[in-house]
């Protein structure tokens, strides 16, 4: 199969871009996200598309962004933190080296706090993380190869153990 050699998914804050831009370094390939596509695609960041739109005009786009992700770019691919949500979005998985970064709760309130740039954790987030990986943590794990922990390791670490779960020794 053609299209991203890593998807990266997992929650908001894990660290699929600071990860996926090392494994890029290290695979001598580019990293894409595509939080970062919607923005420049719209012209309007995350928290504006929630807030005019909705959440699920949002996971529209954010389908559509993956499916163009998926088939035009060969590097590593990080999702948004819900994209996985969708069951379109899940089907367009199918078949590629999907990564999961995790994170425990206290680690995930440790790296984003109090976010107001984060939609989804703008009031009580130790509250939102719990209800948030209790509903998310079954669908990022069947739609991953491996499972990656990423708490207490450093972003270079965590891209070791990626391609060490991956077999892929070459890098
Ligand atoms: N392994 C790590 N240990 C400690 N801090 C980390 C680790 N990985 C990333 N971080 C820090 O956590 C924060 C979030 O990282 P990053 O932006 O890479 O996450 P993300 O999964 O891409 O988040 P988003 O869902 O917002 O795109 C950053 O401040 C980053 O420096
Ligand atoms: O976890 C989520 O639902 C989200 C994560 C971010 O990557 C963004 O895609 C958006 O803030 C929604
Ligand atoms: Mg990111």
């Amino acid at each position: 199969m053609t299209g991203p050699r890593i998807v990266l998914i997992g929650p908001m804050g894990v660290g699929k871009t600071t990860v996926g831009e090392l494994l890029a370094e290290r695979l001598g390939t580019t990293f894409r996200d595509t939080d970062a596509d919607i923005v420049a695609a719209e012209g309007r960041q995350i928290a504006e598309i929630f807030v005019d739109d909705g959440e699920p005009a949002f996971r529209e786009l954010e389908r559509r962004a993956v499916r163009t992700a998926v088939t035009e770019h060969p590097g590593v691919l990080a999702l948004g933190g819900g994209a996985i949500l969708d069951a379109g979005t899940r089907e367009l998985l199918a078949g590629h080296t999907v990564v999961y970064l995790s994170m425990d709760v206290e680690e995930a309130v440790k790296r984003t706090g109090l976010n107001a740039a984060r939609p989804l954790l703008a009031v009580n987030p130790r509250k939102q993380w719990r209800e948030l990986m209790e509903a998310r943590r079954h669908l990022y794990t069947d739609a991953a190869r491996v499972v990656v922990p990423t708490d207490g390791r450093s972003p270079e670490e965590v891209a070791a153990a990626v391609l060490d779960a991956l077999e892929w020794k070459e890098a």
